[in-house]
């Protein structure tokens, strides 16, 4: 049953028996690390083929065959797989693990949350909080030597996120014991026991459910508290601030009689319970990655101070000419841009990502055709590091992404948010907030290396790419004029 490939002409490496390439995940040091050593044996012809126990799986290396995929013909790929899909699991619920109609209008429901003229309004939140996690890690640095920039940006992106999309205000950046930002800490940090189930959830589901483990963790139940009184709050107070929590709210209410088809859909997908799923999902989705990526930028630019002052000065120079950091000139700066884009390019929080084949699909320039249920992976780490698509790809190159050259860059090469139409929903919040804090930074404090702790290690228990232990830099004081 591992013909499947070589019957289509298709290359893959000799599969164990029984378990396929399955093992893979377990032999390298990082899971991502897994498509390393096949993609640099085929990406040459594009794709390849793989095992999971004996299910077929499409690993898509060429940009153009990505497009097709991921883009052109994304009516066939609508999905990922399926995860944490149990009875009244809040994790099946959540918009990232929805598939099909469901998906799709709930997509359509959730999407304006990101809307300019809403990105506009958030961008005063997310100014409040940059200002104060620059304030706690100017205090912090009179008595440390350095700093862990991971907890204190992780600090940060939960108080945004809590304050831009449900008006909560934690103070996580301020308080001894940030309990949201622990809690949502926890949800991402692997204990030996936790990847297990976490594997278990994602590559066997059925033995998953039979053993008859929850999806649901005390973390997620953490969370659901919090929304709930939110929400109870919200709704006993009638107040509107136009945010995440509103747009859902309201759409869960709008009028079953409403002739408007979609309206009906919406309140079909819109169930007291996928409200508060979404609510969870924005809140633990929210914090990570973008925590992850600016504690990477702030490491990046501590090691290469070149860029770091160049970067100061860009946004020296906008503050200068518009008398703040304004939203239009946070958005416009090309060099900011260029530093968390190289930042991403290097460590894209995550990793691989993957489509279920939702309708019969010939594959363009083969004989194979994949059915629905068939799993296709894109290993985002390899394709950022190609050194086919980047010269010298592990050095921190910001200038890449700067205008004059971004157009030498092969389309599908650069996919840290994914592609398409089921892309990552957040992209320009995340990136505007990530802009702000590193911009608000840079204007106030120098990063700089801490002996011991010059290079970036990876947590190897994590499918997200997280720093272990935190990422430690010293954080200097820019005395100003
Ligand atoms: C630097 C920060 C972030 C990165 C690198 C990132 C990356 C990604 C990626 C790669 C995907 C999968 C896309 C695909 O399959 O094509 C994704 C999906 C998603 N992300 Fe993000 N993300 C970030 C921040 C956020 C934030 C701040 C939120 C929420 C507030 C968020 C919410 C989501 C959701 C809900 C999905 C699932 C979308 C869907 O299935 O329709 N992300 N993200």
């Amino acid at each position: 049953r591992h013909n499947y490939w070589a019957n289509r002409g298709i290359p893959s490496t000799p599969a164990l028996p029984v378990i396929g390439h399955a093992h893979q995940l377990f032999l390298n040091k990082y899971p991502w690390e897994m498509f390393e050593r096949d993609y640099k044996l085929h990406s040459r012809i594009g794709l390849y083929g793989r095992y999971e126990m004996f299910s077929p799986v499409l690993v898509v290396t060429d940009p153009d065959l990505l497009k097709q995929i991921l883009v052109k013909d994304f009516d066939n790929f609508t999905d990922r797989r399926p995860f944490g899909s149990q009875p009244g699991s809040i994790m099946g619920s959540m918009l990232s693990n929805m598939s099909g109609e469901e998906w799709k209008t709930l997509r359509s429901i959730m999407t304006p949350t990101f809307s300019s003229g809403k990105m506009k309004r958030m961008f005063d939140y997310v100014c409040t909080n940059a200002d104060s996690l620059v304030a706690s890690c100017l205090k912090d640095a009179q008595n440390n030597l350095f700093l862990d920039m991971k907890d204190k940006c992780g600090r940060f992106t939960m108080d945004t996120i809590a304050s831009c999309a449900f008006g909560i205000e934690p103070k996580s950046i301020t308080n001894e014991k940030p309990v949201f930002a622990q809690k949502a800490d926890n949800f991402f940090s692997m204990t030996p026991y936790k990847l297990v189930r976490f594997v278990l959830m994602f590559m066997f589901p059925k033995l998953f459910n039979a053993l008859g483990l929850k999806a649901d963790t005390a973390d997620v139940d953490f969370f659901r508290d919090v929304v709930e009184k939110t929400i109870k709050s919200r709704q006993q107070n009638n107040r509107q601030r136009g945010d995440f929590l509103d747009l859902m709210l309201n759409a869960r209410e709008t009028n079953d009689d409403d002739e408007n088809l979609s309206t009906k859909s919406a309140n079909h997908v819109l169930t007291n319970h996928t409200v508060l799923a979404q609510c969870i999902m924005f809140l633990i989705a929210g914090y990570d990655t973008t925590a992850s990526t600016l504690a990477f930028a702030s490491h990046l630019l501590a090691k290469n101070v070149k860029e770091q002052q160049q970067l100061r000065e860009e946004i020296q120079e906008l503050v200068k000419k518009e008398g703040e950091l304004t939203y239009h000139g946070v958005m416009e700066a090309k060099l900011l841009d260029a530093c968390i884009n190289e930042t991403l390019r290097l460590y894209c929080p995550a990793a691989t990502g993957e489509r279920i084949c939702t309708r019969p699909y010939k594959v363009p320039g083969t004989e194979v055709t994949l059915m629905p249920g068939d799993l296709v992976q894109f290993p985002i780490w390899s394709i950022h590091r190609d050194p086919k698509y980047w010269t010298d790809p592990e050095t921190f190159k910001p200038q890449r992404f700067l205008p004059d050259n971004k157009t030498n860059i092969t389309p599908f090469t650069f996919m840290p948010f994914g592609m398409g139409p089921r892309n990552c929903i957040a992209m320009r919040f995340a990136q505007m907030e990530a802009k702000v804090a590193l911009a608000k930074l840079l204007l106030s404090a120098e990063l700089q290396v801490v002996p011991r702790y010059e290079d970036i290690i990876l947590d190897s228990n994590s499918f997200l790419l997280r720093p272990k232990d935190g990422q430690k830099i010293r954080v200097i004081p820019i005395k100003q004029e």
